[in-house]
């Protein structure tokens, strides 16, 4: 136990590179992480820390709550951001609003280059996250609940902007520390802090769990808060074990062309849970989201069924899973597939002197480039283009198959010069317009996602 004269450890950081870490704490305004800004500080400098705000906009009194965030945070003389985000009130407000909040804290670390964010989450909002994940029939990792750190690449959402992707650290240093301990450090150096009425409303699942089912059952057995954190630890260490032997499932499943399904079925007719418990860690290093037990069972399913050429489509967590050729893998967010074509641009990078890479010469490109003749045009179908110039000119589609291109990929609008179509992405340069002599550039696709 620590006792409320020592500041909370909000300890961070062993992994970092450069001093001074700037850290951010997402701050709420509330008891616990007022006394995570104020440690921090005392801990690390006020010049090296970042008060960051989420303004939900729910409650009345919002506009207040981040006022007076603003405020501790000038007394404390640290740097402070806060962010609005928009909740849609007709679905689930409070999932809701941890997504958006997550994000918009994610970006604020972006936009000010901060790489560690702490959360102020304690030993009792654990024993909460345990229980209410056994009501809801969780498997390991749910049990788990929240781990002190976890390292998260900025989403899929903020790639397809096109923003170059951060590595964030979550840092939860608190999570061995008890609601009173923290009470005790606020008293003890006269913290002010906010009071959130919903905090009292029994009707939302976290409350009734706070103020009625932990102490019953502490009335049951002294230490049961505790001893449901302890559990996640447990059970956090076995799912550590579970990811281990998936990754060497993964090993003999994954391709680059992504999961073979042979082999993922293979696997599942020896044993299913080990099958699942690699695709879940396959969805999982990518990003997504477990799938529920109801939706896992579905895929196998479909999977034992589809033939060898089948192509399945799935949709999940905002992003298409797709077989094409007997491999599975994760395609485009389904909200900017309507965008497709514009779901990447076209660059032109010169090819170095010593290269043997074909482009088209300079001199050609910039005369073009300055009569304006350079455009795009999506597919349109039918079109014919030759890049080998011993070669006839063969159709795109025909050009796409033999590459192997999957069909998602070729939409990327054509490149032009005038009426002559000069690249196509993912099969090259017009015969007519490249070279491998000279000072060159190379039209080349990025996507997005
Ligand atoms: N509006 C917000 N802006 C910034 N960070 C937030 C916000 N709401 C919550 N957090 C962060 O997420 C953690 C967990 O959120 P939770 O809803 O359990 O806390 P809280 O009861 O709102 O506030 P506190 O933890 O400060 O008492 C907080 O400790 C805080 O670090």
């Amino acid at each position: 136990m620590v006792s409320s004269k020592t500041a909370p450890k909000t300890s961070k950081p062993r992994n970092t590179k450069t001093p001074p870490t700037i850290l951010a704490v997402a701050f709420s305004g509330g008891l616990d992480s007022t006394v995570l800004l104020h440690a921090t500080v005392k801990a690390h400098g006020a010049n090296n820390v970042y008060a960051l705000h989420v303004h939900h906009g729910i409650q009345k009194e919002a506009n207040q709550w981040q006022q007076h965030c603003q405020a501790i945070a000038k007394k404390l003389k640290c740097h402070f951001d806060t962010q609005n985000v928009k909740l849609n009130k007709n679905s689930n407000i409070e999932s809701q609003a941890r997504e958006l909040r997550y994000q918009a804290l994610y970006e604020m670390c972006e936009k000010h280059q901060i790489n560690d964010l702490l959360l102020a989450h304690h030993l009792d909002d654990q024993a909460e996250t345990v229980l209410i994940q056994l009501m809801r029939g969780a498997g390991v990792a749910g049990l788990a609940g929240m781990p002190p750190v976890k390292t998260n690449k900025t989403n899929r959402a903020n790639k397809a902007k096109n923003t170059k992707e951060t590595t964030i650290n979550i840092w939860r240093p608190f999570l061995n520390m008890r609601r009173q301990e923290l009470e005790a450090y606020a008293k003890e150096h006269r913290l002010t802090w906010i009071e959130d009425p919903s905090n009292q409303d029994e009707s939302y699942r976290r409350n009734a769990i706070r103020k009625t089912i932990l102490p019953a059952l502490e009335k049951q057995q002294v230490g049961a808060t505790e001893n449901l954190a302890r559990s996640a630890k447990h059970l956090a260490q076995a799912q550590e074990l579970l990811n281990q032997l998936a990754d060497i499932d993964l090993g003999l499943i994954e391709t680059k062309e992504g999961l073979s399904k042979t082999n993922l079925i293979r696997l599942y007719k020896t044993n299913q849970a080990r099958a699942s418990n690699a695709l879940r860690r396959w969805l999982n290093k990518q990003q997504l989201s477990y799938p529920s037990e109801e939706r896992l069972t579905a895929w196998w399913q479909e999977l034992q069924q589809s033939r060898v050429d089948s192509k399945l489509q799935w949709e999940h967590d905002q992003q298409l899973i797709r077989l094409w050729r007997g491999h599975l893998s994760i395609t485009q967010n389904i909200n900017t597939q309507a965008n497709e074509q514009s779901g990447g641009e076209w660059t032109f990078k010169k090819v170095p002197a010593n290269s043997r890479k074909p482009g088209i010469a300079l001199d050609r490109f910039e005369k073009a480039k300055q009569k304006g003749l350079i455009n795009t045009m999506a597919r349109e179908g039918g079109e014919k283009f030759k890049v080998d110039a011993k070669r006839p000119r063969k159709s795109l589609k025909n050009l796409y198959q033999e590459a192997n291109i999957p069909p998602w990929q070729r939409n990327a609008p054509l490149l032009y010069i005038g009426e002559e179509l000069v690249a196509v992405a993912g099969i090259g340069i017009s015969a007519d317009w490249q070279t491998t002599d000279g000072t060159r550039i190379s039209p080349e696709w990025l996507t997005n996602v």
